[in-house]
């Protein structure tokens, strides 16, 4: 089995994927925006709950773009196609690709306008993944003048560690999973 390469900011905790790809509507056949893809780590989870999945990953990163096309190719994740550049323009220009499924925005600088533009562009289920409160306010007031808001979780993980032979538990940051959703998808 391939170790999945690291970058700063990535992976999502296991346990964060599990949760927000739970609230994402994944079929066979899908087209999944990984928007600000990172490692990429995300995309390959989700690859593995449906066939014929289609992957579009962006990153504003060059570094975050490789060690993800690594990883894609270590996991045999085939259809792909990675965007390096700012979310909200590569989706706007690249409308070329496909309709879009299922959005996980894992990268939230501009989030309003990465909004904007997966609304435009008729995403159907969309989740955010947010660490600090301005952006989840941000995100949640966004999805509600869209229309879209759905959801909002906060999830802490408590991850147990060894001491002296016996088990400690020492919490991580917390992620706020934030839902939109297409009322009429
Ligand atoms: C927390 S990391 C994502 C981790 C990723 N889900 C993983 O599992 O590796 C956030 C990433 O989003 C990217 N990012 C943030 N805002 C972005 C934007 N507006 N457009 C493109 N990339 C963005 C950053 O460059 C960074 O690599």
């Amino acid at each position: 089995m391939s170790e999945l390469l690291h970058i700063s900011g990535g992976p999502t905790k296991p346990e964060v994927i599990a949760i927000s790809l739970s609230k994402l509507d994944l079929k066979d056949g899908i087209t999944f925006y990984d928007v600000g893809c990172g490692t990429g780590a995300v995309s390959i989870e989700a690859s593995k709950t449906a066939r014929n999945f289609k992957v579009v990953a962006i990153d504003a990163r060059e570094e975050a773009i490789e060690v993800a096309r690594t990883n894609f190719r270590n996991f045999g994740i085939e259809d792909v196609t990675l965007i390096h550049g700012e979310s909200s323009e590569a989706i706007d220009k690249n409308a070329d690709i496909g309709s879009i499924d299922c959005a996980f925005v894992g990268g939230t600088k501009n989030i309003s306008k990465v909004l904007d533009v997966l609304y435009e562009k008729k995403a159907r289920n969309i989740v955010v993944n947010a660490v600090r409160i301005e952006t989840v306010v941000t995100t949640m007031n966004k999805m509600k003048e869209l229309g879209i808001f759905s959801e909002v979780v906060h999830v802490t993980i408590t991850r147990g560690y060894e001491l002296t032979g016996e088990t400690m538990f020492k919490p991580e940051n917390p992620v706020y999973i934030v839902v939109g959703k297409l009322s009429n998808a």
